[in-house]
């Protein structure tokens, strides 16, 4: 059964920071942002979760198999190396908008994002050691149908650009309001969402869906593993199982695809 952990990671104070005591070049807060995701990608990412930029201020990981000493170690080495701090909100759920809205409550609980004397909380409550082993997180990696040869050969970056996050901003909502199923812009013409079990015909709506609204055609590949790396990994090759059956939606071997209840 699927149980989601999900870290919110929050800069304590950002907003302030960036005009203090004048404003701060713009390239260099470009540079501290995405040197702290990459870091951030990189210490999750060794653990076997996934994190996602959002606003690059606020920042959404994926953490099952992280406990809360990893989170301790992740605040005190940033604390170490960047002239700005982290605060740390965890949330579980079977539902991923669930979990977000606990891990969300956990920081917002402890002061404001922009409130000087809030740093470095840590909140929340991981799963439980007993409940890892059965708790699984599911990964859809969607792709756009030949974004190449549809956009990126024919169109200027900024065209393509607009057709790709039309497709997104269709998928995320609809994702979103229907499923409480979170999805994150990845580049390229990728997306991955975090979701609750969904069967194909789910996904084929999604798909559908963003056709519909945004003329723009998915294909999705579907994991499921205790972890996000696995269940990653597994939805990438189901999508290359996509692309060589030339269908929208497929699972991965090693998930069982759920039955609608
Ligand atoms: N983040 C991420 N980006 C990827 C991945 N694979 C491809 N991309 C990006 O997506 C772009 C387009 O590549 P593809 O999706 O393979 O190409 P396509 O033209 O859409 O062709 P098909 O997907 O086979 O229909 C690449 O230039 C990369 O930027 C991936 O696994 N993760």
């Amino acid at each position: 059964m699927t149980n989601t952990q999900l870290t919110l990671v929050q800069i304590d104070n950002y907003g302030p920071w960036t005009v203090t005591p004048d404003p701060r070049r713009e390239m260099d807060l470009q540079t501290l942002q995405s040197r702290l995701f990459a870091d951030l990608a990189q210490f999750v990412g060794s653990r076997d979760g996934y994190v996602f930029f959002t606003r690059f201020d606020n920042m959404v990981a994926v953490t099952n198999g992280l406990d809360r000493e990893d989170h301790k170690l992740l605040q005190e080495s940033i604390a170490n190396r960047y002239p700005v701090t982290l605060s740390l909100g965890i949330g579980t759920d079977r539902n991923p908008a669930v979990a977000l809205e606990r891990a969300t409550d956990h920081v917002q609980r402890a002061g404001s994002a922009q409130d000087g004397d809030r740093r470095e909380v840590l909140s929340g409550d991981t799963l439980a050691e007993a409940d890892r082993s059965s708790s699984d997180v599911q990964i859809a990696h969607f792709d756009v149908n030949d974004a190449t040869g549809k956009y990126t050969d024919r169109l200027n970056e900024f065209d393509t650009f607009i057709h790709i996050e039309q497709g997104y901003a269709s998928l995320m909502r609809y994702l979103r309001e229907e499923h409480g199923a979170l999805s994150f812009f990845v580049g390229g013409d990728n997306i991955i969402a975090v979701t609750p079990d969904l069967t194909t015909e789910q996904y084929r709506a999604a798909i559908d869906h963003v056709e519909a609204e945004a003329d723009v055609e998915l294909k999705v590949g579907v994991g499921t593993a205790s972890n996000a790396h696995e269940a990653g990994f597994a939805a990438k090759h189901a999508l290359e199982d996509c692309r060589h059956l030339g269908t929208t939606v497929e699972f991965a071997d090693a998930s069982v695809e759920p039955t609608t209840d």
